[in-house]
């Protein structure tokens, strides 16, 4: 796989930098989760192993300074100078470990005025200015779960901003701090809305354009059996194959881009919809460049036959389903592990012996408390 043996530290984290480790262990890398004693459990484990680690205690640091002068990526997704609080900032690992990739994935970044604020995802996708154009017409602004900031604008550029700090280190053979912040990841990943002006599709109110459910042919409708049809049919040619396979007749209909019909036509749009189940309409539209797809549960979408021939979803030794590693590298795939998610501590031994830690040493740190060790329960 592409990462092969690149060594990882995450720091416990809550949804962004689990992301973040999860992306690097399914291209290989070795991740160790470095997790405080007796924690909750974490999620987005997958390939990865755990080590219970108090760093609040200053020899809980130093064996993370002894772990970070022999790994390649230190992901931390604490708030700005709780690293430097714990004697763990970059000056001093980077010192010790001048290749060390020491990623910071944060919400607000390492300076500014909200660096030391708490926050989640909401907070950052309001403050990169993308939460405004979310959300229909007269409606508050919403957050699409917490997809935006935490994993897209945060997990999955901060893998990115690793992998280019890695590129680079194989010309420079030094490291570098990665300063990701999910306000400016989500603003980043949504240029479109600033660089997109001319095309003037966002100079009406919010959910009143073509691409903020103010367009009828850009929009989602209800079947008859309560569930929901997607609609996408921008380019006229598609649009027209919306209009035929709905049964209506366009001659008889305004303009599609006719904007003050808008409502009118959405109107139109979801009494047709209405009228058939959502397998009754994909019979209708499956095959067609009507750009019409089905609304999946997150139940069903692994099932659809097009995500099965492609084996979009995988299934773990628990029979537990998460989407695949995407994209797919045609020579070196990523294969992600199938076996369970760690216990806190699991690994803590394996991985100290690892990185060259005596028994005797282990022993010593785990009486007095420093680290965690965790043995799976047996199965009965
Ligand atoms: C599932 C829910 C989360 C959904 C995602 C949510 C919507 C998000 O947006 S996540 C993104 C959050 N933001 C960031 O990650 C940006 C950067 N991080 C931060 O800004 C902060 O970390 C923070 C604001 C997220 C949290 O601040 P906090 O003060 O808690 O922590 P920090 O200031 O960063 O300092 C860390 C301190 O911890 C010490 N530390 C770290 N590692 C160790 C270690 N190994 N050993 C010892 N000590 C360690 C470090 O020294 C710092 O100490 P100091 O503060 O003294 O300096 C989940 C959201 C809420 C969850 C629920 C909640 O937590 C309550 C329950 C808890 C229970 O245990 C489990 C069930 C819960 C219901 C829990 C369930 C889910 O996890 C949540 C709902």
């Amino acid at each position: 796989m592409a990462l092969q043996g690149l060594r990882v530290l995450e720091l416990a984290g809550l949804a962004p930098a689990p992301l973040c480790g999860m992306i690097l262990a399914d291209h290989g890398a070795r991740v160790v989760r470095v997790e405080r004693p007796a924690s909750a459990p974490a999620v987005q484990g997958r390939g990865k192993r755990s080590l219970a680690l108090d760093l609040k205690q200053p020899r809980g640091a130093a064996v993370l300074r002894r772990l970070c002068r022999a790994c390649d990526v230190l992901i931390e997704p604490y708030r700005h100078g709780v690293m430097e609080k714990l004697g763990l900032g970059p000056e001093i690992l980077l010192h010790e470990n001048p290749e060390l990739i020491y990623a910071r994935l944060t919400g607000f970044g390492q300076t500014g005025t909200y660096a030391k604020s708490a926050g989640h995802d909401i907070n950052y996708l309001a403050l990169s200015g993308v939460l405004s154009r979310l959300g229909r017409k007269d409606e508050n602004p919403y957050a699409p779960l917490n997809l935006l900031a935490d994993f897209a604008g945060g997990g999955v550029l901060c893998t990115m901003g690793i992998i280019m700090a890695l590129y680079e280190r194989t010309r420079s053979s030094k490291g570098q701090v990665i300063d990701a912040s999910m306000v400016e990841g989500t603003a980043y990943l949504s240029s479109f809305l600033w660089k997109s002006g001319i095309l003037g599709i966002w100079n009406r109110p919010r959910g009143e354009n073509l691409l903020d459910s103010g367009a009828p042919f850009y929009e989602t409708y209800k079947t008859a059996d309560g569930k929901f049809m997607a609609v996408g049919s921008i380019e006229p040619q598609f649009y027209e194959q919306l209009i035929k396979g709905l049964g209506l007749d366009s001659s008889k209909l305004p303009s599609q881009f006719s904007i003050s019909d808008w409502p009118e036509m959405k109107k139109l749009f979801a009494d047709v919809f209405s009228q058939k189940t959502q397998a009754e309409w994909c019979r209708i539209f499956d095959g067609t460049d009507a750009c019409v797809t089905p609304v999946l549960s997150i139940e069903d979408a692994a099932s659809h036959l097009h995500n099965k021939e492609r084996g979009s979803f995988i299934k773990n030794d628990q029979e537990e389903i998460s989407p695949r590693p995407s994209p797919l590298l045609s020579r070196t795939p990523a294969t992600p592990s199938l076996r369970r998610d760690p216990y806190i501590g699991e690994h803590t031994e394996e991985i100290l012996l690892e990185y060259g830690f005596t028994k005797e040493e282990i022993a010593k740190l785990h009486s007095d408390k420093v680290i965690e060790i965790s043995y799976p329960k047996a199965k009965l």
